[in-house]
């Protein structure tokens, strides 16, 4: 896929396949394209050239799109008067979703017991909780979320862990995106990295980690010469 914004290409041909049963990150400096890719993928943003298809088919040709692929993207938007029960009953109802799936996402979220409360009290990681079972209600093969980890409290980021590998070994896709290089380290199986709207590599960690120190060291060598936003080092004088 590509995509301009007047004259500027944010997205550069940039092409990858996520395969089933494993979790594959997405990284890359501030303004590398995640977002816009992201975007793109769920056919919020049209491509300028290119495609995106789930096994084969685009997601508008879908009937019920929640149940072929699950999206994170920004966990403020829920209407903070609705309660978390009340958000995913109307998703699951507009969505020709069963309602059993509520509950069956609020457990899985750990949402139960706060369930009843108006999204305007929760904080960020329990809007971040939130925003991860209305991706689960559909029961989808395909998960795309960007950010995910955003807010999590230290018993949330292992939570999510956790939910993540199971997810996987549930032969899902998972496509996640971060900017905690440690957080990928531990979570994925393999990255896919972008810088200044290239795609930078698509590999295994073990393979980018290969030559490098850690895989943090692997990230600064691939993005070094994509990285727009870099301070300075040394003190603040
Ligand atoms: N609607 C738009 N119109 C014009 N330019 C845009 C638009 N959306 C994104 N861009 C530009 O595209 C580039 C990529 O932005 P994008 O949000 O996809 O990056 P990102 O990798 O998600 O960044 P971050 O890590 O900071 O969230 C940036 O230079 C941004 O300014």
């Amino acid at each position: 896929m590509s995509k301009r914004y007047g004259g500027s290409t944010v997205v550069d041909a940039v092409t990858f396949d996520v395969r089933p049963g494993r979790v594959t990150g997405f990284l890359g400096p501030n303004g590398a394209g995640k977002s816009t890719t992201i975007r793109m993928l769920l056919g919020l943003t049209t491509p300028t050239a290119g495609r995106v298809t789930f096994d084969g088919r685009s997601l508008r040709l879908m009937e019920t799109p929640l149940r072929e692929v699950g999206a994170l993207l920004d966990a403020a938007t829920v209407h903070g008067g609705r309660t978390a029960h009340a958000h995913l009953r109307w998703l699951a109802a507009s969505n020709g979703l069963p309602k059993h799936r509520v509950g069956e996402v609020l457990g899985r979220t750990g949402l139960e017991a706060v369930a009843g409360r108006r999204v305007r009290g929760y904080s960020l990681g329990m809007r971040q909780r939130l925003g991860i079972a209305a991706a689960l209600l559909g029961d989808p093969p395909v998960l795309i979320l960007d950010e995910p980890v955003n807010g999590l409290d230290p018993e949330g980021v292992h939570w999510f862990r956790t939910l993540l590998r199971d997810l996987a070994a549930e032969g899902r896709t998972l496509l996640v995106s971060s900017h905690l290089i440690t957080e990928m380290a531990l979570v994925a199986d393999h990255l896919l990295v972008i810088g200044a709207g290239r795609l930078l590599a698509d590999q295994s960690i073990q393979e980018l980690t290969r030559g490098h120190a850690t895989l943090e060291d692997a990230y600064f060598a691939v993005t070094a010469a994509s990285t727009q936003y870099r301070a300075k080092q040394g003190g603040a004088r």
